[in-house]
């Protein structure tokens, strides 16, 4: 068994390059590639050769292009990675019969209302990179490439830039931090989602009639929170390690959406409902604050 991994450095695929790691051989690229092997989603053609070339049983496609804000002015580039680059990675997969997995994200909805979203429910974009991301699902679905998409949320890692990194760094710079409190998803970590990953890629393959579990995945960590709550959450724990900081967990302002204006619009309500995955691989997801916690106490310990 034969694993071809994208994006091997970002937060989702470091953790994958040590959960896929028992279940095959694999061959891990990042953006420049190696041994003439092209990992550079932005380069549909010599993408397409090197999926040929290395002619794998799964694709697992962790590289994206993920800077949010900066994606709204640069929609073209967006759109390839985001977009295409999955498109021509299903299409090689289902040439090859091989299974691909992707992920997507909380930005496919429009973050109306207050209920968790399933799978099903209807999608709206609101910023660039959402409409990039639902581009790359809907051109997995139109290849007929067996195929586990996991829209995972608000995703942070020992190794790799994030919220709950940026959120310790400017509380020992600043003076003051302000932060949205009506924005509610669940922070997930890579761990987790590698870990999910590499046991439902496992059962997936491993079934005889192995369509029936193709297809879109709600992958979180359970319960909610706002970026607020959880950036207090955050310093509260780097408090408990014993750090002082400029800004203390009691220290930092709860302000809405609309007064934190960005280039992209993010969506209100991220809630991700993930019955569908639990119930289908047998997996239990547990809370946010797990992983948080474990993870700063890697990060901020000695
Ligand atoms: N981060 C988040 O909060 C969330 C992420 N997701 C999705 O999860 C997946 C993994 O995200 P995550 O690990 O957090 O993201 P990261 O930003 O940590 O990693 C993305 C990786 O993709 C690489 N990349 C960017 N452009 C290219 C390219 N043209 N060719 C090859 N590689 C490229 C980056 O490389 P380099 O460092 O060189 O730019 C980076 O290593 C993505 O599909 C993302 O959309 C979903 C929900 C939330
Ligand atoms: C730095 C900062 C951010 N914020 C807000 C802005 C934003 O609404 C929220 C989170 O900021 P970020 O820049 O981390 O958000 P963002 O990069 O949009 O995070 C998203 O990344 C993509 C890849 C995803 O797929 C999403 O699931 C989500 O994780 O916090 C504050 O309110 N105060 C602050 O000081
Ligand atoms: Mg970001």
């Amino acid at each position: 068994m034969r694993i071809l991994l994208l994006g091997k450095n970002g937060q989702v695929g470091w953790e994958l390059q040590r959960a896929l790691a028992p279940l095959g051989e694999l061959v891990a690229l990042d953006r420049h590639g190696e041994r003439g092997l092209c990992g550079d989603l932005a380069d549909l053609d010599a993408l397409a050769a090197t999926v040929r070339e290395i002619a794998p049983d799964a694709i697992v496609n962790a590289a994206a292009y993920t800077a949010v804000d900066k994606a709204e002015s640069e929609p073209e580039l967006a759109l390839r990675i985001n977009g295409e680059a999955p498109g021509v990675l299903a299409r090689e997969a289902a040439r090859l019969g091989a299974w691909l997995v992707h992920y997507s994200t909380d930005y496919v909805f429009d973050g109306s209302g207050e209920s968790p979203w399933r799978e099903d429910a209807p999608t709206g974009p609101l910023s660039v990179y959402g409409r990039s991301k639902l581009a790359g699902e809907l051109a997995i679905a139109a290849s007929g490439a067996r195929a586990l998409v996991f829209r995972t949320s608000w995703v942070y890692a020992a190794r790799g830039g994030n919220f709950a990194k940026t959120m310790l760094r400017l509380a020992r710079e600043r003076d003051q931090l302000r932060v949205i409190a009506d924005q509610i998803g669940a922070p997930t970590g890579a761990e987790l989602i590698a870990d999910v990953t590499a046991h439902a890629l496992r059962q997936a393959m491993g079934s005889a009639d192995a369509s029936p579990l193709g297809g879109v995945y709600h992958l979180a960590a359970a319960g909610e929170t706002s970026w607020f709550d959880y950036a207090r959450f955050v310093l509260l724990q780097a408090e408990q390690a014993g750090e002082v900081l400029k800004v203390g967990h009691g220290q930092i302002e709860a302000i809405p959406t609309s007064a934190y204006p960005t280039p992209a619009q993010r969506p209100l309500n991220s809630r991700l409902d993930t019955t569908k995955l639990q119930e289908t691989f047998g997996l239990h997801l547990p809370n946010w604050q797990d992983g948080v916690a474990r993870m700063l106490t890697e990060t901020t310990k000695d």
